[in-house]
């Protein structure tokens, strides 16, 4: 370019006065005409006026010159520029003043290139179709439209938007992941990457400065043979097929905010590629395992998918990466690491067939520029980077559940032992329903029977009512045992009588003193008594009548000690009654004091034809019971002493009773309530 543009700013004025009659040059400038009125409406900065048609020739010529000098210095890639440019270095071609420049590699690499069966080579430039075969067919390394596949122009749109590249992509009939871009100015480059192109930057001598830190983004070539296949060749892989192409993941660094194009320029096969990639990679997890970020060595493979198998003998060449759109996390490991990469490339023929040699998209020339080289670049990494090995493990599915962990486990504990402890209290709440008699519905069965003794009932609950009732009935069987009392003694003084004459007939039988157990000064369970007594079928010889009457029987005994001829052999009954007594055992006692009472008015009622019998007997009987009345109702009047009744009860055990049916005692009202 460094030869074209300054030719064509040297012979522009020349051209027009030559050509001016021609249609060529009629329409170039109307159409830089144009542009101008446009520049100065948009007040682009330095715009150049060019006088309108009706001016002279020479103003206008001059304007043009001005104005095409203007655009050139503000390197505008417009069309109505590019135009007149073509037109003069065709010219200049014409006449043999110029050649097209090209650099001392591309003749090689386009052979090399256009070698390979399949493998295409597009021209995209801001020059004119035409200027670009003008440049290609007359180089200075000759003829070279015979390696060019195709040529694009502005015409497809500008080079530095996205969607430029897609139209081109899309018109050889390739995926935009198949095509390498190669570019000396970045903005191309960017909006290359963002339609999904493969793209580099090239380094030329004569070129303005590329941006300093833009090889962290882009690869940077300073030859096109860079891009050549070399004899380098792995062993291995020499008679291996050609394998589909298989393109990398983008680098989010490198893809620099991408178009909306471009997502939706992703294709089932670049997945499907991509997932080969990873899967291939993950074939290798087991050798990087064990390595961190250790400088990994990179192959690097150039291909495009073609439909021919046959394996290319290219050469190995020593390259920078040639980092692709797609990137994979191994790929951003291996620019940012110092690694030593080796480059492979393959070229095939391709499937479609555009036309050649700028039929593709016929545009003006105007002017020449790089030629856009379209291949496709894959690498594939020796070694598997941490980050994907990462992202392996992730995948598995954990094969064993993990062991539910102490914390967890404690927390299921107490969760349970919290359940239980709430059943628990809801089952005491339920006991404790059940063992009130105010949840019972006895309550009319306790009113009718203290009806019945005329007790009053107002006001009282249940349990107090029950209480009330137990007294009641305790003062009556008090009532019953003096009366019982009373007439024990009518019985006793009978067998004092009958004791004289069994003195005189000389009989005796020892008989032991009977005590009577301590009742209870309150007593419950008077259904107790009842199955006690009944149970035991005892008779008792002797007995005490009330509750006080033990004592005094005590002390009877002990001291007068009478001898009293038994009717028949006793035999010993010991009970062990402990100072703590129960309830149970208290009932016990009850049972048998009443049926004592009971005994004694059985005998009065008849009961006492056995007794009568013996007179010794009858004679102690008669004795005890006598100064056992008194006691009793000493007793009965307040005379009774608590300490001796406790210390009789002690005594309990050595009574000594006569076995006896028992008079069952009468049901208690309570007894079936209670028992619910
Ligand atoms: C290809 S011949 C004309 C070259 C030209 O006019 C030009 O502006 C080069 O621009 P490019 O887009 O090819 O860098």
């Amino acid at each position: 370019m460094d030869k074209l543009f300054p030719y064509a700013e040297a012979h522009v004025k020349q051209y027009l006065e030559t050509q001016w009659e021609t249609a060529e040059v009629k329409e170039a400038a109307a159409a830089l005409r144009k542009l101008s009125l446009e520049d100065e409406e948009n007040k682009v900065d330095g715009v150049v006026k060019i006088p309108a048609e009706d001016a002279s020739k020479e103003d206008q010529i001059e304007g043009l010159v001005n104005n095409v000098k203007w655009l050139m210095g503000a390197d505008r890639k417009v069309a109505p520029l590019k135009t007149l440019q073509g037109l003069i270095w065709k010219q200049g071609y014409d006449n043999g003043d110029i050649k097209g420049h090209v650099y001392d590699d591309v003749l090689a690499a386009l052979e090399q290139w256009h070698s390979v069966e399949g493998q295409k080579v597009y021209i995209y430039s801001s020059g004119s179709v035409q200027a670009q075969k003008l440049l290609f067919g007359q180089s200075l390394a000759g003829d070279l439209l015979k390696y060019i596949d195709g040529h694009f122009d502005t015409a497809v749109g500008a080079k530095q938007e996205a969607a430029s590249y897609t139209k081109i992509v899309e018109q050889i009939a390739c995926k935009p992941e198949e095509v390498l871009f190669l570019t000396d100015i970045l903005k191309e480059a960017e909006a290359a990457r963002s339609a999904r192109l493969l793209t580099a930057l090239l380094s030329r001598e004569g070129n303005a400065p590329l941006p300093d830190d833009v090889t962290d983004s882009y690869p940077v070539l300073q030859s096109f043979a860079q891009l050549t296949p070399s004899n380098k060749r792995k062993p291995e892989q020499e008679d291996e097929p050609l394998k589909p192409a298989k393109v990398p993941k983008t680098d989010p660094e490198v893809a620099e905010k991408p178009a909306a194009e471009e997502a939706s320029a992703k294709t089932d096969v670049e997945k499907t590629e991509k997932m080969e990639v990873e899967e291939e990679e993950k074939t290798k997890t087991e050798e990087t395992k064990t390595e961190d970020k250790a400088p990994v060595t990179v192959e690097t493979i150039v291909e495009e998918i073609t439909d021919t198998k046959e394996p290319i003998d290219a050469p190995m060449i020593d390259a920078e990466p040639i980092v692709t759109e797609d990137k994979t996390e191994a790929e951003k490991i291996v620019e940012k690491e110092p690694v030593k990469m080796e480059e492979e490339v393959k070229v095939e023929t391709a499937k479609s067939e555009p036309a050649k040699n700028g039929t593709a998209e016929p545009t003006e020339v105007e002017e020449t520029s790089t030629p856009t080289v379209i291949t496709e670049i894959e690498e594939v990494t020796d070694k598997q980077p941490i980050d994907e090995v990462g992202e392996i493990i992730e995948d598995l599915e954990p094969i064993v559940e993990e062991p539910q962990s102490v914390e967890a486990e404690m927390a299921d504990l107490q969760n349970v032992g919290e359940v239980l402890e709430k059943e628990c209290d809801e089952i005491l709440s339920k006991v404790q329903d059940v063992t009130n008699l105010d949840s019972i519905a006895v309550k009319p069965m306790l009113n009718s029977i203290a009806e019945e003794n005329n007790m009053e009932t107002e006001n009282l609950d249940t349990n107090e009512l029950v209480d009330r009732i137990l007294d009641t009935e305790q003062e009556m069987k008090m009532e019953r045992d003096i009366e019982n009392s009373n007439k024990a003694i009518d019985v006793a003084a009978e067998a004092k009588k009958s004791e004289s004459s069994a003195a005189a007939n000389g009989v005796k039988d020892e008989v032991k003193p009977v005590e009577a157990p301590v009742p209870e000064a309150k007593e419950k369970n008077g259904d107790e008594t009842s199955k006690i007594g009944a149970t035991e079928e005892s008779k008792v010889e002797e007995s005490s009548p009330t509750e006080s009457k033990p004592v005094e029987e005590k002390a009877t005994t002990e001291s007068q000690k009478p001898e009293v001829k038994a009717e028949e052999k006793v035999t010993p009954v010991e009970k062990e009654v402990p100072a703590a007594e129960t309830k149970e055992v208290a009932a016990v006692e009850k049972a048998e004091d009443i049926k004592v009472a009971k005994m004694n008015g059985n005998g009065t009622n008849g009961n006492t034809e056995a007794l009568n019998g013996d007179a010794s007997k009858q004679e102690e009987l008669s004795a005890r019971l006598t100064a056992e009345n008194g006691k009793a109702v000493n007793g009965a009047n307040g005379d009774s002493n608590g300490v001796e009744a406790k210390e009789e009860g002690k005594e309990v055990a050595e009574i000594k009773v006569k076995s006896v049916p028992a008079v069952e005692a009468p049901t208690d009202p309570i007894e079936q309530a209670t028992e619910a």
